[in-house]
């Protein structure tokens, strides 16, 4: 039974007593004339109303028959006397007979054209004509009609609900659960419908909020290992409850979080304003599925697989496209497993150079190698003790490195270089790539045994091109959050520029999208963001083509715009941020509009190796190329509040400044 049957139910009822009575369509206390009038005073009645029948009742008032017009003039043109009693004129039963309760449904078959509707005493209390009853269930099959189209709407309305939306009856039985419950517990709707709820939703009250009548809001409840927010509200119908709507509010639990921080934060300001030393507390949110924004079929998916994996040990390999949300999805892992009380350890295994990877991953003790430690140092394993080690762009691990990981995931002990101690290790493993790793292994640059090791269970991210419904709640999602950050008034998105955004291919996926909504954000004036106001990248890509903002194109990824300038003008920009950032790495990323991987690969790309230096000295950026052994210098000056670039200039320039003194 669907949600508006089931309404139906309870208004077919209302429907049959108001819509289909006799009562409802009837003439109530009609005029009649008594069966011994003669057929001289009754046809003066007749003329007097101006009615084309009458009622003919006995001495008791029931009825005995119709006197029509027609019969009249009959009576006239043939009989012609006038004192005829009526009585004797009504020779055959030419009416139905019926009760005021009776439906237009039962009647509409009786073959007569007048039907008087009579009390218990089989009185006489209403008329009803044939064309009254017709008008009665046309108007009837009019609001059917009318309710099986609002059954459509209604379903639309439950199917494009964000939330997840479960009805039961007054026994607990599912009556209605849509497609965004159906995807969130991975049940389908005919699979459910019908069944006890507590056999479809876990850990549910619906089944007993149902009797007690209490609406219950915003309340805590557990659902495959994740604290959701849900409204239990129940229907009522007249004075009973017929049942009880359940809703499953994704987003809740982190804007709770949310909250609290906000207060939290503003506690704090007040303490430090009266106690000017005291030791700020570190109050973060936990990362938690339910930040992970999306709708889509393929995003509920991975968030239900990754509900399952958090609770087993089994190694993860998270795979899919650079921005897709990896890590997003590795702490929201931790967060949900029996690890979550450990620390959350990353390792980017694309940023560490070869001969650093082993002292990264299992530290030393003092002394092991020149330039040691006092001390010695923890490794990420020994870190991560206890808690989650995160090893991002796996598919970069050197070879040699590989071998010893498979050992230490094996083993499960780990010991430090130069040290004899074996630590036991209790971590778990998750791993991801935005790498083909069994391409990789095929081709000799992965070890297969590592990767069976590591890839227990895949989880898959597909890139946001394939999920674009993930699009518009994105967009909504990002644009409050970056207006709040930057406490502009809140902006919107005219559907012309979410259909753009929904067009374009994001090959850097939601981390690309983020960033522009950012820049769009910061630099459109006034509140409303249109497909003029997209860079051009994009305009052109989705064919929305108008006014482009120039401003807007000038910031939109300076170092895409470098590459069609060539490798030295890239390169002569990477140098840039790398300076102006002073050496910070995802600084220099966030500059360039780039993820820091993206920019460890390109200065592995361009063998540049960036040497920090003391102010006001020259930067000095080495490149071990074949042809020259020092290309670039950059001199910064220190001195300014800003340390920032005063040129960029090759060896040959400093050897000719050299000759020039
Ligand atoms: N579904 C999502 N909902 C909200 N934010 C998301 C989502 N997916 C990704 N993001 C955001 O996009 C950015 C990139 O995500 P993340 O770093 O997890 O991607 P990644 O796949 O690990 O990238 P890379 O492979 O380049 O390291 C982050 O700011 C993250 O918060």
């Amino acid at each position: 039974m669907s949600i508006q049957h089931f309404i139906n139910s309870f208004d077919e009822a209302i429907a049959d007593e108001k819509l289909l009575k006799v009562e409802r369509w009837m003439i109530p206390n009609p005029y009649f004339i008594r069966g011994d009038y003669t057929i001289s005073e009754a046809a003066q009645v007749v003329d007097q109303l101006r009615v084309d029948f009458m009622p003919v009742v006995d001495k008791m008032n029931r009825p005995i028959g119709v006197l029509t017009t027609k019969l009249l003039l009959h009576h006239f043109l043939i009989n012609k006397n006038m004192d005829e009693k009526v009585l004797n004129q009504i020779s055959e039963q030419n009416f139905s007979q019926v009760r005021c309760d009776d439906t237009l449904l039962d009647i509409h078959l009786l073959s007569c054209e007048h039907f008087l509707v009579v009390d218990e005493q089989d009185k006489l209390i209403g008329v009803l004509e044939r064309e009254d009853l017709i008008k009665g269930l046309s108007k009837y099959v009019r609001e059917s009609i009318e309710s099986e189209n609002n059954t459509g709407i209604l379903r639309v309305i439950l199917e494009s609900a964000y939330e997840g939306i479960a009805v039961v009856d007054d026994q607990g039985i599912l009556l209605e659960f849509n497609e965004a419950y159906s995807r969130f517990t991975g049940i389908k709707r005919e699979d459910a419908v019908g069944r006890p709820v507590t056999e479809v939703i876990e850990n549910t009250k619906l089944h007993i909020t149902v009797k007690t009548a209490i609406p219950e809001r915003g309340v805590l409840q557990n659902i495959q290992g994740q604290s959701m927010v849900v409204h239990r509200i129940p229907i009522w119908n007249k004075d009973r409850i017929v049942g009880e709507i359940g809703m499953l509010i994704f987003e809740g639990v982190t804007e709770l979080y949310h909250m609290y921080e906000r207060l939290q934060k503003n506690k704090i300001r007040e303490e430090i304003r009266e106690q000017p030393f005291m030791v700020k507390s570190q109050q973060t949110v936990k990362t938690t599925l339910d930040q992970i924004v999306g709708v889509s079929e393929s995003t509920s998916n991975v968030k239900r697989l990754a509900r399952k994996t958090a609770k087993s040990f089994a190694p993860v390999l998270i795979t899919g496209e650079s921005g897709t949300g990896k890590e997003l999805y590795a702490k929201s892992i931790h967060n949900l497993s029996s690890f979550s009380s450990g620390p959350f350890i990353s390792l980017n295994c694309g940023a560490i150079p070869e001969h650093l990877f082993e002292s990264e991953l299992f530290g030393y003790e003092e002394g092991a190698f020149t330039g040691a430690k006092k001390n010695g140092k923890p490794g990420k394993f020994e870190l991560a003790q206890n808690g989650t080690l995160f090893l991002d762009e796996i598919g970069e691990m050197p070879l040699t490195m590989q071998i010893k990981l498979l050992r230490v995931l094996q083993e499960k002990e780990v010991v430090r270089i130069g040290g004899v101690k074996n630590y036991e290790m209790n971590v778990r493993i998750i791993a991801a790539t935005n790498r083909n790793l069994m391409e990789m292994v095929e081709m000799g640059e992965f070890r297969e045994d590592q990767y069976f090791r590591i890839n227990v269970i895949e989880l898959p991210i597909p890139p946001l091109r394939k999920r674009k419904e993930d699009i518009p709640p994105l967009i909504s999602h990002y644009v409050k959050e970056v207006c709040n950050k930057f406490q502009t008034p809140e902006k919107m998105f005219t559907s012309a520029a979410v259909s753009a955004f929904m067009n374009y291919h994001w090959r850097g996926n939601v981390r690309e999208l983020v960033n522009t909504i950012e820049k769009l954000v910061t630099l459109v004036d006034g509140t409303v963001i249109d497909t003029h106001h997209l860079p051009y990248n994009m305009v052109k890509e989705t064919g929305h083509i108008s006014g482009v903002s120039d401003e807007l194109n000038q910031k939109s990824n300076l170092l895409d715009k470098a590459k069609s300038l060539g490798n030295e003008r890239e390169k002569e920009l990477i140098l840039t941020a790398l300076v102006q950032t002073a050496g910070n790495k995802s600084k220099a990323a966030d500059q360039l509009g780039i993820h820091r991987t993206t920019l460890y690969q390109k200065l592995k790309k361009f063998n540049i190796r960036y040497t920090e230096c003391s102010p006001n000295t020259t930067i000095y950026i080495q490149k071990c190329s074949v042809r020259t052994t020092f290309s670039s210098y950059i001199t910064v000056n220190a001195h300014s509040p800003y340390w920032h670039v005063i040129c960029i200039y090759t060896c040959e320039d400093k050897k000719r400044r050299n000759q020039d003194g």
